[in-house]
């Protein structure tokens, strides 16, 4: 498959994210990117400032919208003066944490236009993204595959069929790297309060979590086996879990963080 035309619209720490992935893939897209403070792009690519600086002659087979929800309707008014059919033409990939499909297409100026929602995750910068990703009606199975095909050179793709799905995915894996980042924060803190040093801290919390995550993501047992298998009976692990298992502890705690979540991305769709 050639690569395809990509139109990358804003080039921050998500668009940032996926561009410098893509870079670093074996097939990369033609990317462009549209953003009005970025100095470098990855890879060297082409920056415009405006979409009334987007050249006459660049037809995107994907947009990617990667701006705040907040910016998204005012970008895309721009967009389609600037580009007027080339527009309709592509498809226009969100991955913003708000915004439905049946919003981002008015704002585009056609109830037709192909739009694809997906939430991907920062992991995306190093080739171990996650993103989920669906396809509104209008969307060509052509356009899917494009995408499906763009998103899986910086990780993993859930389709999904629903588009409320994106909510609990959300909750699950885009917000969750950071969910992730604390837990290591609270760890290298915590080393360092039981008396090892910072460096030390940070060295040993940083490659745990990397050993935990390369197993989860290269064997095939579950993440329950993998717990018990460190879990000596009446052990250390054993007395550390009894804290962490309460049912008022993570349990609660993280069933209340993704409902948070969900609910946020609820207001960010409206
Ligand atoms: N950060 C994440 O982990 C993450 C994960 C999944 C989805 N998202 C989604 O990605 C989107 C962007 O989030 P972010 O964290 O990358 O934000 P960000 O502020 O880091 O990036 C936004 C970029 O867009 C550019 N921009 C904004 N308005 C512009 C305009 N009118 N013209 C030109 N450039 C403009 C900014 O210069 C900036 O570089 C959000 O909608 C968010 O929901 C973020
Ligand atoms: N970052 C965006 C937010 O916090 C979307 C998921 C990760 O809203």
């Amino acid at each position: 498959m050639t690569s395809p035309n990509v139109l990358l619209i804003g080039c921050g720490k998500m668009g940032g994210a996926l561009a410098q992935g893509w870079m670093a893939a074996q097939n990369p897209p033609k990317l462009m990117v549209l953003d009005r403070k970025l100095q470098q792009a990855p890879g060297d690519s082409p920056i415009v400032r405006a979409a009334s600086d987007i050249p006459a002659d660049f037809q995107p087979d994907i947009i990617v919208l990667a701006v705040k929800p907040a910016g998204a309707d005012a970008m895309l008014a721009t967009l389609r003066d600037a580009l007027g059919e080339r527009l309709h033409k592509s498809a226009l990939l969100s991955v913003m944490a708000g915004k439905t499909c049946d919003h981002l297409a008015q704002a585009c100026g056609w109830d037709d236009m192909a739009v694809i929602r997906t939430m991907p995750n920062t992991p995306s910068s190093v080739g171990a993204g996650t993103t989920g990703l669906y396809a509104s009606p209008h969307v060509s199975e052509a356009q899917k595959q494009i995408a499906i095909t763009l998103m899986k050179q910086v990780g993993t793709v859930v389709p999904v069929s629903r588009e409320t799905d994106l909510r609990s995915i959300i909750a699950i894996a885009g917000s969750a790297p950071a969910y992730i980042f604390f837990l290591t924060e609270l760890l290298e803190k915590t080393g360092v309060e039981l008396g090892l040093t910072a460096e030390q801290s940070r060295e040993l919390a940083r490659s745990m979590m990397y050993g935990a995550g390369k197993m989860l993501h290269d064997l095939p047992e579950d993440a329950s086996t993998l717990r018990k298998n460190v879990t000596s009976p009446n052990g250390t692990t054993a007395a550390a879990l009894a804290v962490f298992m309460d049912e008022n502890n993570w349990p609660r705690t993280v069933k209340l963080a993704a409902q948070a979540a969900v609910r946020r991305s609820e207001e960010l769709d409206n």
